[in-house]
């Protein structure tokens, strides 16, 4: 008996512009909840606006995003997105994961605090915490924002290429590290260049110059989500 998955996010007809660039076409998808998902094509392809329109911060043209999700999801954006040289440290750029759980003076808690370094154990960044975000290596940079992340405790985490210019055994362990993480219930979506990383994903989206190309379960459908009504 196959066992239903249940949708965490259905797309339905979704188009999304720039001005006059058109940069998803169409889309129709279902993602499996608290799973991994790889959204994987070439340059240019539409990965990151999709990801923006699953998180709202992108309107769609037309077309309608359903999500199943109670929480605000967490949105980690590529690092060449995030500010240089703002004199923020570490553990502040991970702090402001808890924001949006914060009261209007936004002082972190005992267990704000226990989570804000839980979360920098886990990316391996304990030891920078007191450093400024410029002052740090790409890679160390992009761990920041992973905590960050992660910090936001949604069971919706959406990542822009999360391991792009970490060395492969931070590669390795940032895909360990989502895979932990959906198997605690969270579902991940992440845009990836990486194979192996796409691999190891339990359900792939390819998409090609804004449109979708193929899933996975175009050729298992039995892996395919089953819509939630
Ligand atoms: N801010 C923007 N203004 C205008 N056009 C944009 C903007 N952002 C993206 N685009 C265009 O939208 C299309 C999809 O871009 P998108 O960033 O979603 O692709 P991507 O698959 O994430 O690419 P990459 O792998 O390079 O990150 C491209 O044609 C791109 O040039």
């Amino acid at each position: 008996m196959v066992c239903p998955t249940p949708v965490a996010v259905g797309l339905r007809d979704v188009s999304a512009v720039y001005g006059a660039t058109t940069a998803l076409r169409q889309v129709n998808a279902d993602i499996p909840a608290h799973r991994v998902t790889a959204l994987v094509g070439p340059n240019g392809s539409g990965k990151s606006t999709l990801l923006g329109v699953i998180a709202g911060v992108h309107s769609p043209a037309s077309g309608t995003v359903r999500r199943a999700h109670d929480e605000h999801p967490a949105l980690v954006v590529q690092r060449s997105a995030a500010p240089d040289r703002l004199p923020v440290t570490v553990r502040d750029t991970v702090a402001m994961g808890r924001w949006a759980h914060l009261g209007a003076w936004r002082r972190p808690k005992a267990a704000d605090r226990a989570l804000i370094d839980a979360c920098m154990e886990r990316l391996g960044i304990s030891a920078l915490a007191s450093r400024t975000l410029g002052s740090l290596s790409g890679g160390q940079r992009q761990r920041a924002l992973l905590a960050q992340g992660l910090a936001q405790q949604s069971d919706l985490l959406l990542l822009d290429e999360p391991a792009a210019g970490l060395d492969p055994d931070a590669q390795t362990a940032i895909t360990d590290l989502l895979a932990e993480v959906s198997a605690g219930g969270v579902t991940v979506i992440h845009a990836t260049h990486d194979t192996d990383a796409a691999l190891r994903a339990d359900h792939r989206i390819l998409i090609g110059n804004g449109r979708i190309v193929a899933t996975n379960a175009d050729a298992d459908p039995a892996a395919a989500p089953h819509p939630v009504h």
